[in-house]
């Protein structure tokens, strides 16, 4: 069976990405499996240069093609926050729900037509003795005033999905597969790759 590492230590994040290769008979593994990969410290200022680092840092170990995913919540009447820190929004412990909290209490009074929200994911491929690809992907929707749903992870149960009338931790893994920024990016990722072996040819 094929295989393919994903530079994550986040286990929701692993879910999604072992549902979608699935589907195209390829194995995940993540840094859940190689306990002695180094941690990888996100001193990039973009979503995609973490990505890039987080990607090529565990290629360079284990001489493999890897990788990388950073992602995030963007909030634009927060200016964008927290943005590239999502994980680490409410302190270093990376705690889902005091993140949510912080959010909410900050969005306190802003009324429904200005939570508008979106989720991003860079994801960039580190192949030893190739150059780096990089490719990003959107969800876009709004920030509900409560939790609704218990599927995902992260900020899943507030934010609402445009378009499908409900959160997106009321969705099922494939449902949020089908639409998220993580699948929208694999997609732009899988299209760079078929143009590159078509060019190759
Ligand atoms: O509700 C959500 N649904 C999602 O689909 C999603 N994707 C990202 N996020 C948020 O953004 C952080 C990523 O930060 P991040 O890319 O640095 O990852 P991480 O630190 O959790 O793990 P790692 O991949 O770095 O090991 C996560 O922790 C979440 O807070 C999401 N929230
Ligand atoms: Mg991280």
């Amino acid at each position: 069976m094929k295989e393919v590492i994903i530079a994550t230590k986040n286990p929701g994040k692993a879910k999604e990405f072992e549902a979608i290769f699935a589907e195209r008979g390829i194995q995940v593994l993540t840094l859940l499996d190689f306990p002695d990969a180094p941690d990888v410290e996100e001193t990039g200022t973009t979503f995609a240069e973490n990505a890039i680092l987080k990607a090529e840092t565990i290629s360079q170990k284990l001489k493999k093609a890897v990788i990388g995913d950073d992602s995030g919540l963007i909030i634009d009447a927060l200016d964008g926050r927290p943005g590239i820190f999502s994980a680490r929004y409410a302190g270093e412990q990376k705690n889902d729900d005091a993140n949510i909290d912080k959010v909410l209490s900050e969005l306190k009074g802003v009324p429904e037509d200005k939570r508008t929200a979106r989720f991003f994911c860079a994801l960039a491929m580190a192949v030893p003795g190739k150059e780096t690809i990089t490719v990003e992907g959107t969800c876009e929707g709004r920030i509900l005033e409560e939790r609704r749903g218990t599927n995902g992870f992260g900020y899943d149960p507030v934010f609402y999905v445009q378009g499908l009338g409900c959160s997106m931790a009321e969705l099922s893994k494939d449902e949020k597969n089908a639409i998220s920024h993580r699948a929208n990016a694999l997609k732009a990722l899988e299209r760079v790759l078929n143009s590159a072996e078509a060019a190759e040819r």
